[in-house]
């Protein structure tokens, strides 16, 4: 028999949307998957031919793109920041709504770009923050952070952060307003492209529960 598949899903706060979307597709983890004090990363399925992975969220795409997981689930701020030509994104699943942002303090936040030619900007985003400041003629200097970039600012490390944002909550209460919007994100479906086309009897049927399961919206 072969390999059962291999799922990547994140840990963090998509998973709580995620499960019932696997299940409308049929997937359900073992029991010990929402036991809070189980160490284990690995867990069996409903269906013997796909087990799961619990990993951080941009650890998916690596799993996904290294054919380590041959499937997943991630956001599209993610799958942007690392651009795997590896990866096929067949499904927007319409959940993990939010939006990659720049964002400063209060009352700093009216400098005109145009007369800038360099940032410092604390960001979990490089890659993209680069990209966007290039396409304005401005050089980015990203210090890389993997969370709480909202302290940066008060502390002196960055004045400009670029991170997601959702109700703009965590911005407010660090005294930050969001200045420009860099992209809307959503949660996508992942495949490994060489799975797909090695192991498409058992990935083809696959995507197209999740794409069933999500009313047939392919990804944009
Ligand atoms: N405020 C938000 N609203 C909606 N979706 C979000 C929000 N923040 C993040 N996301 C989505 O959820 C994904 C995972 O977010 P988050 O960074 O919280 O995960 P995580 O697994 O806790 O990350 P890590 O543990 O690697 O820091 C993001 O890549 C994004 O697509
Ligand atoms: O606009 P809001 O609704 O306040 O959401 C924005 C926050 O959500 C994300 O962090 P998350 O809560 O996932 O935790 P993290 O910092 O561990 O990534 C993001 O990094 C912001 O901090």
């Amino acid at each position: 028999m072969t390999r059962p598949l291999t799922f990547a899903i994140p840990k963090g706060r998509i998973l709580d949307e995620a499960l019932p979307l696997l299940a409308q597709a049929g997937i359900e983890p073992e029991a010990e998957f929402h036991d809070q004090k189980s160490r284990a990363l690995r867990f069996a399925t409903n269906r013997p031919d796909v087990s799961i992975i619990r990993v951080r969220a941009f650890d998916v795409a690596t799993f996904v793109a290294h054919g380590a997981a041959q499937i997943g689930i991630v956001g599209s701020d993610v799958l942007e920041e690392f651009d795997y030509s590896e990866i096929y994104a067949p499904v927007d699943l319409d959940m993990g709504h939010c939006r990659l942002s720049v964002a400063e303090p209060e009352g700093l936040a009216d400098e005109d770009e145009a007369a800038m030619s360099h940032v410092r900007v604390a960001t979990k985003y490089p890659y993209l923050t680069r990209r966007y400041y290039e396409a304005r003629g401005i050089q980015a200097e990203c210090v890389k952070l993997n969370g709480a970039m909202e302290l940066a600012p008060s502390l002196g490390l960055s004045r400009r952060i670029v991170d997601l944002v959702s109700s703009g909550a965590t911005l407010k209460a660090n005294g930050l307003v969001e200045t420009n919007v860099i992209m809307q994100v959503s949660a996508r479906l992942i495949v490994n492209r060489a799975a797909y086309k090695m192991r498409s009897a058992e990935l083809v049927p696959l995507v197209e529960a999740f794409r069933k399961a999500v009313g047939g919206k392919d990804a944009a």
